[in-house]
């Protein structure tokens, strides 16, 4: 059975740069266009040329070499001809394949946001979109508030949707701008507009996500006839962003209600990029990706309950909707207060320790991290503790080094301009081989102070975490109040570029932190030895 192509249609660069927060440099939209282009997105819609200087700089060249670059902007203003507005020449000038007009379809609009008739805005876009043609290159006519407009005016709103269409633009799409339509409204309204004489293969869908529904209207109006989806990476755009095409492209893909019926341009073989593509897009943002974003997330295919472990290990299709590789993702079973033996022996086959079910050491670090998460240790985001703790239930840690204490002063001082200033001070004592090391380091906090003074001076292991760096420090608060317990979390890394988690919980904050940074310098020593942070793959 054919199956009809739906084109895909990213507005990242565009929708999503009204986004609060988000503010593109050329640098990064060039490196967001060749992302799009070469995942085999159909259409990347760049921006705004002559609307800011960033997006004129964007347009001087072709920025895509398989999509088509498409170029956005206003259809001309009423009583200008398109030969005289400045904003059709900028669209008309930029290097693109498509210009992609966005233009008023509800009548209430016209006359309040436009202040002109209904007659003159149909002119605006019967002439806006012959002068794209006309220029040789391709029309796409986003009709604004379409859905509200058709509730409001029918005949107004399929009349503009009509003129775009017969005036030569390829694509029509229908807006939910103010992102309030549901999918029954939808579907609908799509098949009111096919059946008013604009095939579905000239419609295009572009959906806001105000009522969390963005990407079930999406697919509700391909089910009733569209064969465009406009969309942004995770779903980045104005207010609660746009439908989101990490999350339509797999659906699309993956899901028999929809791949019996319907292919786009990302094959199985470009599907599974979409994790990478993702990350790669929130790293460009400087920002966390969500871990429980569909397909994609680190959650979407983790669990931490012992029941579902258990089937999930036996069969993975016990609990997973669609296979994580199909997507670049990854299973993830991890331990935690919720686990039971299938997590626990899972999770230490993954870093290359053997251990039977009926071992009584298994009991032993269950019982250990159950009642260590209980009072506020939480592994699963602390890959490198588990394992020091694992190895050590198990007795395979080395003796490298012992504490004997250490000590945090924190001074206020005042300086010559009178200018607050605040200096911490550590002092940390080991013992190695016998031979006890004392050092002292300052610095503006104490944590940092005391990761000085622990590094300081490690006698024969001192080359061997010269390379160690703290590449993040978290702390949470886990209940409020004087009584309040802190656990800190601390990533680490080194010249390998391996990356690992310690934590640490006290009723103190620098305790806490402590207990991170050592263990994260035992896992460094235990990992230059290659005796721990073997990472099997699953
Ligand atoms: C639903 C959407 O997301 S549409 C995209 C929205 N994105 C943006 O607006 C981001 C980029 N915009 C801008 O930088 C500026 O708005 C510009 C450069 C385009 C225009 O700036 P200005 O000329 O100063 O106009 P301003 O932004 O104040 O107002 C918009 C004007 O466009 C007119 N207009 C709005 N939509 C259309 C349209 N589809 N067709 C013709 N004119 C339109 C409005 O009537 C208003 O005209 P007025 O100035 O005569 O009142
Ligand atoms: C065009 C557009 O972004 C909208 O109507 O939402």
């Amino acid at each position: 059975m054919t199956r009809e192509r739906i084109y895909l249609f990213d507005t990242t660069l565009r929708d999503g740069q009204q986004t609060p927060g988000i503010d593109f440099s050329v640098e990064d939209k060039i490196a967001i266009a060749s992302m799009l282009d070469e995942f085999g997105i159909d259409y990347v819609e760049g921006g705004y040329p002559g609307a800011n200087p960033t997006d004129t700089a964007f347009f001087a060249e072709r920025r895509t070499s398989q999509a088509t670059f498409v170029a956005f902007g206003m259809t001309k203003r009423p009583g200008v001809s398109v030969s005289n507005d400045p904003g059709i020449a900028s669209l008309l000038q930029a290097r693109s394949d498509a210009v992609c007009f966005v233009a008023k379809s509800w009548d209430y609009h016209v006359q309040v946001a436009l202040g002109c008739t209904n007659e003159e805005n149909l002119e605006s876009i019967a002439e806006s979109v012959k002068a794209v043609v006309a220029a040789g290159k391709e029309a796409l006519v986003d009709c604004e508030h379409f859905f509200d407009g058709y509730k409001a005016n029918p005949e107004y709103a399929l009349a503009c949707a009509r003129t775009a269409y017969e005036n030569g633009a390829r694509w029509v799409v229908l807006c939910d701008t103010n992102g309030g339509t549901q999918p029954p409204e939808v579907r609908a309204i799509v098949e009111a507009v096919i059946a008013f004489g604009v095939p579905g293969d000239y419609l295009g869908i572009h959906a806001h996500n105000d009522t969390g529904q963005a990407v079930a209207n999406s697919l509700a109006a391909v089910e009733a006839g569209v064969r465009q989806i406009q969309g942004t990476l995770n779903g980045v755009g104005e207010r609660c962003g746009n439908a989101n095409l990490v999350t339509l492209i797999p659906t699309l893909a993956l899901k028999s209600a929809y791949n019996t019926r319907f292919e786009t341009a990302i094959d199985a073989e470009r599907l599974t990029n979409l994790t990478r593509l993702s990350h790669a897009f929130d790293e460009l943002l400087n920002r966390s990706p969500d871990h429980q974003m569909p397909y994609v997330g680190a959650s979407a295919f983790a669990t931490k309950a012992g029941i579902h472990a258990s089937a999930l290990l036996k069969d993975p299709r016990t609990y997973e909707h669609v296979p994580p590789e199909s997507v670049g993702n990854f299973r993830k079973v991890m331990v935690s207060d919720q686990g039971g033996k299938a997590n626990f022996i899972n999770a230490l086959k993954r870093r290359g320790i053997d251990v039977a079910k009926d071992d009584p050491k298994l009991d032993l670090l269950i019982s250990i991290v159950k009642e260590r998460e209980a009072s506020g240790y939480a592994y699963e985001g602390a890959d490198a503790s588990f394992e020091l703790l694992a190895r050590r239930t198990m007795g395979t840690i080395p003796d490298f080094f012992t504490l004997d204490g250490f000590r945090v002063m924190i001074e206020r001082r005042f300086d010559s301009h009178g200018r607050i200033k605040i200096v911490s001070e550590a002092v940390v004592k080991i013992s190695i081989d016998g031979q006890t090391l004392m050092s002292v380091a300052e610095a503006e906090g104490p944590v940092n102070a005391l990761d000085l003074a622990l590094r300081k001076d490690f006698g024969k292991y001192q080359h061997e975490i010269d390379d160690l760096v703290l590449a993040d420090f978290k702390v949470r608060i886990l209940n409020g109040g004087t009584e309040a317990i802190t656990r800190v979390l601390i990533e680490s890394t080194d010249s390998s570029g391996v990356r690992w988690w310690t934590v640490g919980v006290s009723d103190n904050i620098i305790d806490a932190s402590f207990q991170a940074l050592m263990d994260s310098v035992i896992y460094k020593l235990m990992k230059n030895r290659q005796l721990a942070g073997k990472i099997a793959a699953e």
